[in-house]
């Protein structure tokens, strides 16, 4: 039971007067106390979190927007007049958040049961006992202890409250409110007090008298009675001091409770926390966070967090995003403590308490909504109902609309720009899982892998041939694997080129072929999602090209194992070995080699930030001697429609790509269409979108998505050109006549009936594709991507006839003179010079 008084606060009090009251956990504002609502607002943000404010609006003009506001701005209850409350209770606010303020007893059967009654003492004193929560103000008389004890809450103005009776004998002593209502059937008259931190956690089992309560009003501090050595001001031996937060009771007023902030080591004499044993969970690592904000080492991780705001901004990211991307119940509960982790610590390097966090939440738990459409239309002003649609607008699956008759370049741009990957600071975070497995080994991965994928392996690398247990499929998945793989095979294998063979001149003839690469690792992605498909898309050119030795990698799934699909597709293109992992690690294993991944001559394959990030960094580093195949991130589509376009299908393909991931991007060029027909294509996105499984991941995608409008099919290619889309589709009258205008794209589905998930799976293409714009430089994966291409020449003497004198010209002009005589030697025993 909270303390049965709240100090009225007529005028704003100093910061001191409040915090002398701030014992009783409440407070009531008239809000003609202050200027208005903003005011009032700015006042509620001084007030400590622990203090219960109610408003006391009876006496203004306020209606029910205010008092809307008001409840939504952490106010609990607002006091008001019966007309006001009725108007209040017919929008839909709980009656329970209203205190109304009544003349006299016959009034109160007309106010709903779950309201609070707030009467002045005249009207107190011809009430029957009521079984609600009755608030006396008393202006006249000191007669409160008697109306506490009926079972009444005080409202005293706090200018006629004390702290200290003995110093101010005609006011109202707070003691002696609470003791009032306390009873013990102790024979030592003491009362069995339970002391609590603010996240209402038991710290102590202890006793009061009534003077140690008078002692920790007073003082506003833990003042206790001490059964052997009399009163007991906590900490004053130890120095482990407590700040007294509110006073309350149990139900039956037997049993004292304490709200404290205990400083220093804890509550117990035994060097702990509480009594009952240390803190766990989220007051242990509050507790924790706030010693090493005192006391860390410099260059310990958490002290890096408290003075590198970039790098705490880049987890706090990093695991809200991991967290959204969690599926499984073991996984959800990981990420949500890495957040709370990363939080907790911006808290605490902020000062901010998670007993602040708890009452911000606790403020949000105090929001109401107001009824729309079916509140009394006297209830509701214009303004209430204007809000609907808005509301409705919010949640809605909605793509941001440009047009680029109207928009500047700056805003085209900017609705093109994808969303940014902060290559340096991931690289920051790649460089030590790199160096992590140089130096470790297999030991390092599998180190690494029960980090990130939280998976604890003992052995990092299956070998083929691969168990068939490991790889059992119903004949449906198998007879759709195997189609994709024939039309896969069968386009890649068109792509092998004959020795290209040249005669330049009289007796000169060059030639050109193709040779597998020896070594080539394989990154299926495994994080959001399992994309089998990618194992194949790497896999069937890695065994068209001819290499001898392919590996795949992938991360575990959380028993340890890897989807069966990715096995059976590693055992049809003859892979050598699977590595178990993902991420960075996977890269640095094949790139370097450990003692069980055999070192790859280069490495394919799309992936998150911190695969592309490793791929790009081992590329660079001549020690690894490792290529690459491009920089594929976040898949992405841009797709170009018309008027006559089918909206589902276009909604469908734009969904496809949004589901990938919240930094994949989807642009919508919209050529020449009516409001009608843009419309038509939100209201398919948002329908589609509502029945994803994936519809978060979606929701999130879609918000950084734009469709533009543009006014030709000339000027969308423009676009799409300098976009550079990774997928671009074309559901335009007479696609496929524009193919030929398209100069950046990593690959074209045209036509309606060309989804872009014919080309993911089975289509024949190869769906591992540049992304990022790279599209500009770069091929999507092909057969060329795994071979590399060496030259030869054949010259006669009739060929060195023919190009000698030149060499050997050239040779002299560069003051080669070893590279001339190599010519001279040969033509000066041919007789040719
Ligand atoms: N462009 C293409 O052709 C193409 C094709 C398929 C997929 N993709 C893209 O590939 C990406 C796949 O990403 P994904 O995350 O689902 O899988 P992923 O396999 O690329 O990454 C998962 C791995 O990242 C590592 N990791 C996770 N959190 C980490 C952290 N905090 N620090 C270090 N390492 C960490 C873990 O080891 C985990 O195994 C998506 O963005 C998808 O759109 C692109
Ligand atoms: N669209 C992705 C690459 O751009 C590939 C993929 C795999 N599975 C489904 N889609
Ligand atoms: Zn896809």
């Amino acid at each position: 039971m909270s303390f049965p008084l709240a100090p009225y606060y007529a005028v704003i009090p100093s910061a001191a007067d409040f915090a002398a009251f701030a014992v009783t956990g409440k407070a009531v504002v008239p809000l003609a106390a202050v200027a208005d609502i903003p005011a009032l607002k700015a006042f509620l943000k001084s007030v400590p979190q622990t203090v219960d404010v109610k408003v006391d609006i009876f006496a203004t003009d306020a209606g029910v927007d205010q008092a809307v506001e008001l409840l939504n701005s952490g106010v609990s209850q607002v006091f008001v007049a019966p007309k006001l409350a009725a108007q209040l209770v017919e929008a839909g606010i709980p009656a329970a958040r209203l205190a109304v303020e009544v003349a006299s007893a016959a009034q109160i059967a007309e106010i709903p049961a779950e309201s609070a009654i707030f009467v002045n003492e005249t009207v107190a004193a011809t009430l029957e006992p009521l079984s609600r929560l009755v608030y006396v103000s008393f202006e006249r008389s000191t007669d409160v202890y008697a109306a506490v004890k009926l079972g009444y809450t005080a409202i005293v103005c706090h200018t006629k409250l004390t702290t200290n009776a003995a110093e101010e004998p005609s006011k109202v002593s707070l003691a002696a409110v609470l003791l009032s209502k306390l009873v013990t059937d102790r024979p030592d008259g003491l009362y069995t007090t339970l002391v609590n931190d603010v996240q209402g956690k038991s710290l102590g089992l202890v006793y009061s008298s009534q003077e140690s309560i008078s002692e920790a009003i007073r003082t506003g501090t833990g003042v206790y009675q001490s059964r052997r050595h009399g009163l007991w001001y906590k900490g004053a031996t130890s120095g482990d001091t407590q700040k007294l937060i509110t006073l309350s009771f149990d139900c039956d007023g037997d049993c004292l409770v304490f709200t404290v902030e205990q400083s220093g080591v804890g509550f117990c004499h035994l060097a702990q926390s509480t009594c009952f044993g240390n803190y766990s969970g989220l007051a242990r690592l509050e507790k924790t966070l706030l010693d090493r904000k005192a006391n860390a080492l410099p260059g310990s991780y958490t002290q890096r967090l408290f003075s590198d705001e970039v790098l705490l901004a880049a987890k706090i990211k990093e695991e809200a995003e991991e967290l959204t991307e969690a599926v499984s119940k073991d996984e959800v509960a990981w990420e949500c403590a890495d957040l709370i982790y990363f939080a907790l610590t911006k808290c605490v390097k902020e000062g901010v308490s998670l007993a602040d966090v708890e009452r911000n939440l606790d403020i949000k738990g105090l929001k109401v909504t107001r009824r729309k459409g079916d509140a009394k239309p006297k209830f509701l002003p214009a303004k209430a109902e204007a809000m609907a649609p808005a509301e409705l607008t919010d949640s809605r699956i909605v793509m941001k609309r440009l047009d680029s008759a109207t928009a500047t370049s700056a805003e085209v741009a900017a609705a093109l720009q994808r969303p940014v990957q902060q290559t340096s600071d991931i690289m920051k975070l790649v460089q030590p899982i790199i160096d992590l497995v140089k130096t470790k080994g297999d030991v390092g991965i599998l180190e690494l892998t029960e980090k990130f994928d939280h998976v604890k392996l003992a052995s990092p690398v299956l070998r083929a041939p691969f168990a068939s247990e490991l790889m059992e499929l119903t004949p449906e998945i198998k007879s759709a694997i195997d189609i994709s793989i024939a039309n896969v095979e069968k386009f890649h294998t068109a792509q092998l080129t004959e020795t290209l063979e040249v005669e330049t001149c009289p007796g000169v003839v060059c030639s050109r072929f193709a040779r597998p690469v020896e070594t080539v690792g394989l990154y299926v992605p495994g994080g959001t999602a399992v994309l089998p498909s990618t194992s194949l898309m790497l896999g069937v050119p890695a065994k068209v090209a001819g290499c001898k030795n392919i590996i795949l990698a992938s991360p575990p799934r959380q028993d340890g194992t890897l989807t069966p699909e990715v096995v059976y597709v590693a055992h049809k293109i003859g892979a050598k070995a699977i590595l178990l992992a993902g991420g960075a690690q996977a890269v640095a294993a094949m790139a370097y080699g450990t003692e069980s991944v055999p070192k790859c001559d280069k490495i394919m394959g799309p992936g998150n930030q911190f695969v592309t990030a490793a791929k790009m960094h081992v590329q660079n580093d001549t020690s690894a001697l490792c290529s690459i195949d491009m920089p594929a991130g976040p898949s992405e589509v841009l797709v170009i429609c018309d008027g006559k376009a089918d909206p589902d299908f276009v909604a469908s393909d734009l969904l496809s790509q949004a589901e990938h991931g919240v930094d994949s991007q989807v642009i919508l060029l919209a050529v020449d269409m009516t409001a009608e027909q843009l419309e038509a294509v939100d209201e398919a996105v948002h329908r589609q979108a509502l029945v994803l499984p994936r519809v978060e991941i979606v929701r999130k995608c879609i918000a950084h998505s734009t469709t533009l409008l543009v006014s030709s099919y000339e000027a969308a290619i423009a676009l799409s050109n300098q976009y550079a889309p990774e997928h671009l589709i074309l559901q335009i009258e007479e696609a496929k006549s524009w193919v030929a205008k398209v100069n950046n794209a990593g690959s074209i589905f045209v036509g309606a009936y060309s989804p872009e998930s014919c080309g993911d799976y089975s289509s024949g293409t190869n769906h591992t594709l540049p992304t990022y714009g790279y599209a500009k430089m770069y091929s999507g994966v092909n057969t060329a991507t795994f071979q590399k291409f060496i030259t030869s020449q054949d010259v006669s003497p009739a060929g060195l006839k023919s190009i000698g004198h030149a060499v050997m010209t050239l040779a002299a002009v560069e003051g080669l003179e070893g590279h001339r005589n190599a010519v001279k030697v040969r033509m000066d025993k041919l007789g040719l010079l």
